[in-house]
């Protein structure tokens, strides 16, 4: 079983435009509510590949009753909160892009913080073959969180897949012992606080995280696949081409696909780059089925040249 943990998750509303153009009046072509929040995603991606999974959030008011019912029989420990889950919005233009409205998410008390933790380590105690915790955390919420929940983890020996940006991320990741980092391009940038630009500088980036004792980061690099580095290797995946409609979820799909996988890290990660695309497919927070999978497509690089420049792989 794979459990997932999303402090903040969301009731995700995607509307379709042609185009988005600022001050004017805008026809949606088609509207869109579905469950999201990372691990939430993560957790519906695995359940639509037949894993097992569990997923522990926060609910709270009457979007946290809307999020309850769009997440229909997916295995779920919800803990009640006073505050509402938020709504997040995504604007899709016909060419793909993708402009994300997130809110920054509901007052979670200390009490509320803490039936979380406790909702959280009793599914711990039940060995899960790994805990993903990821997302933005909500308001309130002490930035260690993450660094928390990775020694409640540690405890019960149940390895940590953490997707986090920004304060959450740099918390986490400087405590060390992640199994599995997955920053996007950006959010590793940032951790680091220089661009990278060449495979050499992300690889040398993910290094310098697993030099702070976490074990592998897959970095995503968005149209130009992912990245894997552990302390000696690096392998570089590229997905089938294919026509965006919606990237949210993407990355959460690249992670569920990565931890469904068995088998070497670049098997993992060619699994992680096919998930990735065939969500980028589909529209709004939607997750690829088996049937939309082309495993097959997926272009594997072991050691790729530290020259090679991200924007043009
Ligand atoms: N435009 C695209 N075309 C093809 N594949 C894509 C595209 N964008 C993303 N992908 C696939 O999805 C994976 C994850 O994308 P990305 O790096 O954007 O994740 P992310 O920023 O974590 O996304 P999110 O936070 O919305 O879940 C990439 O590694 C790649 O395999
Ligand atoms: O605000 P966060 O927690 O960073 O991201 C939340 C979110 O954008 O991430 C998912 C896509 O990855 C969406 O379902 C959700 O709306």
């Amino acid at each position: 079983m794979i459990l997932t943990c999303t402090p903040n998750p969301s009731v995700d509303h995607t509307l379709e435009v042609p185009r988005l153009e600022p001050g004017e009046i805008l026809r949606v072509q088609s509207a869109r509510t579905q469950a999201g929040g990372k691990g939430v995603n993560v957790s519906r991606a695995l359940r639509r590949n037949g894993r097992d999974t569990t997923a522990v959030l926060p609910v709270g008011g009457p979007q946290g009753a809307e999020l309850t019912a769009l997440l229909g029989d997916l295995p779920c420990v919800r803990v009640p909160i006073t505050d509402a889950t938020r709504t997040n919005i995504t604007v899709t233009e016909a060419d793909g892009t993708t402009t994300k409205l997130n809110s920054s998410g509901p007052a979670l008390t200390t009490a509320e913080v803490e039936e979380l933790l406790a909702a959280l380590d009793a599914e711990l105690a039940r060995e899960p073959q790994w805990l993903v915790a990821s997302g933005s955390l909500p308001g309130g919420t002490p930035p260690d969180l993450y660094a928390r929940i990775g020694r409640l983890a540690a405890a019960r020996g149940v390895p940590v897949a953490l997707d986090t940006s920004g304060k959450p991320l740099e918390a986490a990741a400087g405590a060390g012992d992640f199994a599995l980092l997955k920053p996007n391009l950006e959010e590793l940038a940032e951790l680091l606080g220089r661009p990278l630009e060449t495979v050499g500088d992300v690889v040398g980036a993910a290094r310098e995280v697993v030099s702070w004792g976490n074990r592998l980061v897959l970095v995503t690099l968005g149209a130009h696949g992912a990245l894997l580095v552990d302390r000696d290797r690096t392998w570089w995946a590229q997905g089938p081409e294919v026509v965006p409609r919606s990237t949210v979820g993407a990355g959460d799909c690249s992670l569920a696909g990565y931890l469904s996988a068995e088998g070497p890290p670049e098997e993992r990660l060619c699994r992680a780059v096919a998930w990735g695309a065939a969500a980028v497919a589909m529209p709004g927070t939607t997750v690829p089925g088996p049937e939309d999978l082309r495993a097959g497509e997926v272009r594997l690089v072991a050691d790729p040249p530290a020259d090679w420049r991200v924007a043009d792989l």
